[in-house]
């Protein structure tokens, strides 16, 4: 039975929060964009992940009710909108337009918006979200390439990109437990109110929202509420069940880092002077697709003649933010981009061709494309590395990958997932 479809508008944020279903009790199963009609799934959860963050609306609309109606004729009883819990959308913002086209097409007229992330440092009060000790809008997040957010209130940003009115469940409603949420929902609903922004401080709070929208068919957040909501279906199951299918293989493993994030920056420091590391040179992608095509050989031979040791070989492009101007300077930052991305592809189909099993991934772009190129359509989620990153098993390949959103995972992320879980 199909409890709960998941649609998410990007692909690390699927494995996130695909990660904390299985972690409270949900066996899930993530399948990469909206697979055909007749594709055969067993799993009490799905998440179908989705590139639309940063589409136009009509294009992240089109998507989203593809999903649904994928989801739907699998008879799935509830189902959740997947975003950023740093609420990422556009100028013209897809997150409000996206919702209300899965409300009209579920026949629902409120839904509850809950972005936090506790656990990561995102919260709400009164409406107001927060990245750790920051509003949204003082955050780094008000200089992002593509969706800066320059407003932290999300009742406005809900109510400038949708058709409806917002509302607030507060902090104080939401310590007097779900009895009280659920009152207060009712009252909103009576009022017209379509968003119910919740206010999160703390995991006892994720907890209280997934008793009082259990019953809810279109609920939208950022992977927290997915603690509370699976702890309701799963009825406080533990997750070793759940999280079998997805357990790690053995056999070769490489990681292949294409993130240049602060963390993962530390992650690939700390992680050269645990294992073999090879930098990717980035004039070598430039140089033509021959040229591209024969470094990628010669990095496979690289990574096989290193593979004899405790802890698998690395791949890296990271950079630090100067390495990366500079080369974004003489090469253009699209180009460049592009390129190391094709590499990181060729390299992991090479790996694949010789029988590596377990890929660790750093980046979600860079995830996407390898795991694109590796063929892979679905996969079982399995035990936890880091809070949002699974290992997750590749249902059509025997492949076990490790795929780690840019600023997820501790320093020492490289090692414990090869340490700690196979
Ligand atoms: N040295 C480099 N030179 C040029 N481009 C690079 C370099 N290293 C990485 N890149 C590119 O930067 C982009 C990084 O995006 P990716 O999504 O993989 O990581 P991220 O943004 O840190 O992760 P997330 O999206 O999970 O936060 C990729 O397109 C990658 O190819
Ligand atoms: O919610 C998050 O922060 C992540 O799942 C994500 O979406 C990163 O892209």
């Amino acid at each position: 039975m199909m409890r709960l479809g998941v649609i998410a508008d990007d692909f690390t944020g699927a494995t996130d929060i695909a990660s904390f279903l299985v972690e409270n009790g949900l066996s899930t199963v993530q399948l990469n964009g909206v697979p055909p009609a007749d594709y055969q799934v067993e799993a009490e959860a799905v998440v179908i992940s989705l590139k639309s963050r940063s589409c136009p609306a009509p294009q992240a609309v089109a998507d989203a009710l593809n999903a649904l109606e994928w989801l739907k004729r699998r008879s799935c009883r509830q189902f959740y909108f997947k975003y950023c819990s740093t609420f990422d959308s556009t100028a013209q913002g897809n997150i409000g337009p996206v919702t209300d086209a899965l409300l009209a097409a579920l026949g629902e007229t409120q839904t509850v918006i809950s972005p936090a992330l506790p656990v990561n440092g995102r919260t709400v009060y009164q409406g107001y979200l927060f990245v750790m000790d920051q509003l949204l809008s003082e955050s780094g997040m008000r200089h992002h390439p593509v969706t800066p957010m320059t407003d932290s209130n999300l009742l406005r940003v809900m109510e400038q990109q949708a058709q409806g009115r917002s509302g607030l469940i507060p902090a104080a409603i939401m310590d007097q437990g779900a009895e009280a949420v659920k009152r207060q929902l009712n009252a909103l609903r009576r009022d017209g109110v379509r968003y119910a922004v919740l206010d999160t401080l703390h995991e006892q709070h994720l907890l209280t929202q997934g008793e009082a929208v259990r019953d809810m068919k279109l609920v939208t957040g950022g992977s927290g509420l997915a603690i509370g909501l699976a702890r309701q279906l799963s009825q406080g199951r533990p997750p070793r069940t759940a999280q079998a299918a997805g357990a790690p293989r053995g056999g070769p493993a490489v990681v292949l880092s294409g993130s240049c994030s602060v963390m993962t920056n530390k992650q690939v420091a700390r992680y050269r002077q645990q294992a073999p590391g090879q930098a990717i040179d980035v004039e070598r992608c430039m140089a033509g697709d021959e040229a591209l095509a024969e470094y990628a050989r010669a990095l496979r031979q690289w990574v096989e003649s290193q593979s004899q040791g405790t802890l698998a070989p690395m791949i890296y492009a990271t950079s630090e933010p100067e390495t990366l101007r500079q080369i974004q300077q003489k090469w253009g930052a699209e180009a460049s981009s592009q390129a190391v991305e094709q590499l990181f592809a060729a390299v992991a189909r090479h790996l694949q061709d010789a029988g590596f099993q377990r890929f660790i991934i750093a980046g979600g772009e860079t995830s996407s494309i390898v795991v694109q190129t590796l063929g892979i359509r679905a996969f079982h989620i399995g035990p936890t590395i880091s809070p949002g990153v699974p290992w997750v098993r590749s249902i059509d390949h025997p492949l076990s990958l490790a795929l780690k959103s840019g600023n997820f995972g501790d320093e020492n992320f490289f090692a414990r997932a090869q340490q700690e879980f196979v």
